[in-house]
């Protein structure tokens, strides 16, 4: 067993880009290792610790903790840690003690070096292989497009904008609000990937109704090879360790008194939601769990979908809306979902912007007053979007919005971006409406007057809940009986035998009682879908209906069934009741009217002649064309109508109070819809999405599409003994081989098939599918790159033209930073390869010939011969690979330069932004302030660091034909 002493420094085999480690702590199974260079920590098994212990003999030289650069005259040991004892560079005399626990914690490794003049060699073809690992690397580290290529989705320009503009953002907190069923889903999927791609995120935490955890965890695999591990209180009942009450009440009094000597928060380190980095649960879950145990788990992302239920106001926030808040400001990031975020009203919306960016929302006020001035800056934004011309009164009236700002000829799209962002709802919201995006169906409404049976005529006190749902008075199902809306949906059952029909209706017992009559008394074969059934059941009847061959022709569901989930295989909506609330309506609809839905939308709707069913449809229909369009002033119209509108909904109503009703909502509507669409709404548009850019994205995107990952998978499949049967023309079967050593990274014992083709992988769920970024092509590049096997090799050139005995030197640099993740500073410096191939006297011609030119003529040499090469000119060797040292760092030095600039330009706006912002506002503070500051001298100092080194090295000696 290895013998390891806290204090001792130690490398990561895998992980040399976690800088020099450093014992922490022992116990007889465990090592605990710190990288101070990247803030980390990792624990291994002591038994087999991928770690290399990092010695320094007379003459190395060494660098302090203060970049101090010394040379190593001896060396001493104290209780198993080196003292160094060493001295600056020609001041032999000015010796002075270095204990290793004050090295430095990046290495300067030079292994490949190593490797090759020690003679440990690979062969031509790891050696290769290597290379195209590394080039592939940085090719995806350095994609604009990074984290949108290998999600199972089609390239749809709005999201990919969306996903495009918030997944390269630090920390990104915004709320996405699409219409509905335009893909927020997808989005959210996007902006995670991207961000646990790139390690910008590594701990997420999604809350959703419980309705939709299913349909989430499944999206997210299927579509983002993200694997949630789902909680509710069985799984953390599961979790808590069995302990008597007298301990467990002994350990919390420990805890707190330790944590209060200290004066620190009590420990986080049994918190059980430490126990996963992915984490899916519901707003029921949210509700019970422990909120401070939640919000203390550290996360990088929170993502609430349908936050439109987190209700709030200024004297009485909901219960739901605080317990989001307690986790959204610890969490660095905040995902917000909502196609309706004003179903609850304008203070409601107001708090969520708030929880986003509280500093560009510090109060209500001041938003209903941002919001008066929409029209003004939507006018100016509209302006500078549409015109060419950048004349001198659009300067003046941008001079006057933006008063700090300097305004010229060419920042014109930043003008534009920043009035977006200051004055609108820019960076924090984006909304792409059906109006923005075409090829979107048609919506037809079908309106069915029923006569309103004896039995149903209640008294004009009854309750309003009583009135719009007159079944719901009765205690059982006879109203089934008597209600003409059953026998109509009997009849429309019949006439649309071989159609898919979705009924939705206000309450569960509406919706069993009708489904009981239907399966139980007409013998029909009917799905149903409500809260009183539990998770399993509800996906169950989901899926009976989705099923194509056997499944059921309708589904009957309560309201859950009209939020988030994916009817639209089917295109008829029967919508038994209709809400009070314009938004819901939306929502009901937008179960079948959704990305993926192929024919036009019929919608139906029965309703009772001269009752407030009748007033509801009309008001819908005739007052604002909700049925047939989607409508975003909802609520806004609902606010102003009411007072008309409801004492109509009791019963008896006049006809030519209807009529008028109509024709008012129908003035309030074109009014709103007017200012909607040259204020707020036009900002929105301008904001959510670029359509030059997304285009320009999927073209991107395409363009990724035609370079498949495959061929190089082949090769490493090879490699390392998976077996490789063609499927089909666009498919391979991978499965383990009997000469595989070790688990290949995403291979199941029993294989797998992958697809590379977007087409195939859409219509085939049972195959994987094969990008750059599927985790098995991730995972097999990081166990090449972490091997040594490839760093070192020498290879026969057979070229006629060239002498033989002519030896090269072909040598990969890389350029990378050591930073601890949270600062992303591969966002400025990602790993970058600088190839240089050295002919005998050190001259770099790596212009003239390519790396895959040369390849293609470097064979195979035979070990022997191999080691004797090097054994014979090793002093050459050595020459050439230290003289181009200097080369190589210089070319570094143009790439970190441009890097520092590149950081300098975004932190120096993003300071500006705040600066301006808390010119406006007092409630940015001077620390976040200062924070952005120290961040930015942190990236300085990491970037200027960064380090140039030799990864891979051949040797190549030319051996004539
Ligand atoms: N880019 C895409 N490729 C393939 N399918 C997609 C894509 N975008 C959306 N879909 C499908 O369209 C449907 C609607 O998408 P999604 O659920 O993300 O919409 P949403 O805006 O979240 O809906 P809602 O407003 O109802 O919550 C889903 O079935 C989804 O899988």
């Amino acid at each position: 067993m290895t013998d390891f002493t806290p204090g001792q420094r130690w490398l990561s085999e895998s992980e040399t880009e976690l800088g020099l480690g450093i014992i922490k702590e022992l116990d007889y199974r465990l090592v605990t290792v710190e990288y101070p260079a990247v803030e980390e920590e990792r624990t291994y098994a002591i038994n087999n610790a991928p770690l290399s212990r990092v010695t320094f003999d007379t003459g190395d030289t060494i660098r302090t903790e203060g970049e101090l650069e010394l040379t190593v005259a001896e060396v001493n040991e104290l209780n198993g840690l080196k003292v160094y004892m060493a001295h600056p560079a020609g001041e032999p005399d000015n010796i002075q003690p270095v204990p290793e626990t004050l090295l430095g914690h990046t290495l300067r490794l030079n292994s490949a070096m190593d490797r090759l003049l020690s003679n440990q060699l690979s062969s031509n073809r790891w050696f290769e292989l290597r290379v195209d690992a590394l080039n592939a690397h940085c090719v995806q580290q350095q994609s604009r497009i990074k984290g949108l290529r290998g999600p199972r989705i089609d390239h749809i320009g709005h999201q990919l904008y969306i996903a495009d503009q918030v997944a390269n953002r630090y920390a990104p907190r915004v709320l996405l609000a699409d219409e509905v069923g335009l893909g927020k889903t997808i989005e959210a999927g996007l902006i995670l990937h991207q961000q646990l791609l790139t390690g910008r995120a590594s701990r997420v935490l999604v809350v959703v109704p419980p309705a939709l955890v299913h349909q989430w965890f499944v999206e997210m695999v299927r579509r983002f090879n993200l694997h949630f591990s789902i909680f509710d209180r069985e799984r953390l009942d599961a979790l808590q360790p069995e302990t008597s009450i007298k301990d467990m009440l002994a350990q919390i009094i420990a805890e707190e008194s330790i944590a209060e000597e200290k004066g620190e928060a009590p420990s986080n380190q049994d918190n059980p939601f430490l126990t996963e980095q992915l984490i899916l649960c519901s707003t029921d879950f949210l509700a019970e769990c422990d909120i401070d145990e939640l919000a203390a788990a550290d996360w990088d992302l929170l993502v609430v979908d349908e936050a439109h239920h987190l209700e709030w106001s200024e004297d009485a926030p909901s219960e739901g809306y605080l317990r989001v808040e307690a986790v959204a400001r610890q969490a660095r990031g905040l995902l917000l979902l909502t196609a309706t975020p004003e179903q609850l009203g304008l203070e409601s919306h107001f708090a969520r912007l708030r929880l986003l960016d509280p500093d560009r929302y510090p109060s209500l006020a001041a938003f209903r007053e941002e919001q008066s001035h929409y029209q003004e800056i939507a006018q100016l934004a509209g302006d500078l979007h549409d015109q060419p011309s950048w004349d001198a009164d659009l300067i003046s009236r941008a001079q006057a919005l933006l008063p700090d700002m300097n305004i010229d000829d060419d920042n014109r799209e930043a003008v534009l971006a920043e009035l977006l962002d200051r004055s609108g709802p820019g960076r924090v919201m984006f909304r792409n409406t059906r109006h923005n995006i075409a090829g979107f169906p048609l919506r037809t409404v079908h309106g069915y007057p029923l006569p309103l049976p004896d039995e149903y005529r209640y008294d004009s006190d009854e309750s309003l809940e009583g009135q719009l749902h007159p079944e719901s008075l009765y205690h059982d199902d006879r109203w089934c009986a008597l209600d003409p809306r059953v026998s109509w949906l009997e009849q429309f059952f019949k006439q649309h035998r071989h159609d898919k029909v979705l009924v939705i209706c206000a309450s569960r017992h509406t919706a069993s009682d009708l489904h009981a009559h239907c399966n139980y008394k007409l013998g029909m074969n009917i799905a149903m879908f409500h809260e009183d059934m539990d998770l399993i059941e509800r996906d169950r009847a989901a899926a009976f209906f989705a099923d194509e061959v056997d499944g059921a022709q309708a589904l009957i569901c309560s309201e859950i069934g009209s939020e988030g989930r994916n009817f639209q295989f089917a295109h008829h909506l029967v919508l038994l009741d209709l809400p009070l609330n314009p938004d819901l309506l939306e929502q009901r609809i937008g179960r079948l009217d959704r990305i993926g839905q192929r024919e036009d939308i019929q919608i139906h709707v029965p309703y009772f002649e001269g009752h407030a069913q009748e007033v509801l449809y009309r008001w819908y229909h005739e007052g604002m064309n909700a049925f047939e369009h989607t409508n975003p002033a909802g609520h806004d119209i609902y606010l102003r109508s009411r007072d008309a509108l409801e004492p109509l909904l009791s019963s008896d109503p006049e006809y030519t109070a209807i009529d008028a009703l109509v024709e008012e909502t129908r003035v309030i509507t074109d009014e709103l819809h007017t200012l909607m669409e040259t204020g707020r709404d036009r900002l929105l548009e301008l904001s959510s999405c670029d359509s030059d850019k997304a285009d320009a994205l999927k073209a991107a995107l395409q363009e990724a599409d035609d370079s498949s990952p495959l061929p190089f998978m082949q090769r490493v499949f090879d490699r390392y003994g998976v077996d490789q049967e063609e499927h089909s023309d666009t498919a391979v079967i991978l499965k383990p081989g009997p000469h595989m050593r070790d688990a290949f990274p995403g291979l199941p014992d029993e294989g797998i098939t992958m697809t590379d083709d977007r087409a195939t992988a859409l219509s085939r769920d049972d195959m994987q599918f094969m990008t750059w970024e599927h985790p098995m092509v991730t995972g097999s590049m990081e166990m090449l790159l972490g091997e040594d096997r490839g760093k070192a090799a020498v290879s026969l050139l057979k070229n006629p033209r060239i002498k033989a005995g002519t030896l090269l030197i072909e040598a990969i640099y890389t350029v990378e930073s050591m930073a601890p993740r949270h600062l992303q500073a591969d966002r400025f410096l990602p790993c970058t390869v600088i190839r240089h191939l050295l002919d005998g006297n050190g001259k770099n011609i790596s212009q003239a010939i390519s790396h895959d030119g040369l390849s293609q003529q470097c064979h195979k040499m035979d070990k022997p011969l191999s080691r004797k090469i090097v054994s014979s000119q090793k002093p050459l060797l050595e020459k050439l690979l230290k003289g181009n040292e200097a080369a190589a760092a210089k070319e570094a030095e143009a790439i970190i330069a441009s890097s520092l600039e590149a950081m300098r330009k975004e932190q120096s706006h993003e300071l500006a932004r705040l600066k301006a912002l808390q010119a406006k506002n007092p409630a940015v503070r001077e620390e976040e302030v200062t924070a952005l500051e120290n961040q930015t001298a942190q990236l300085e100092k990491l970037l200027s660091n960064a380090q140039c080194q030799l990864n891979a090295v051949r040797v190549i000696v030319a051996g004539g034909e």
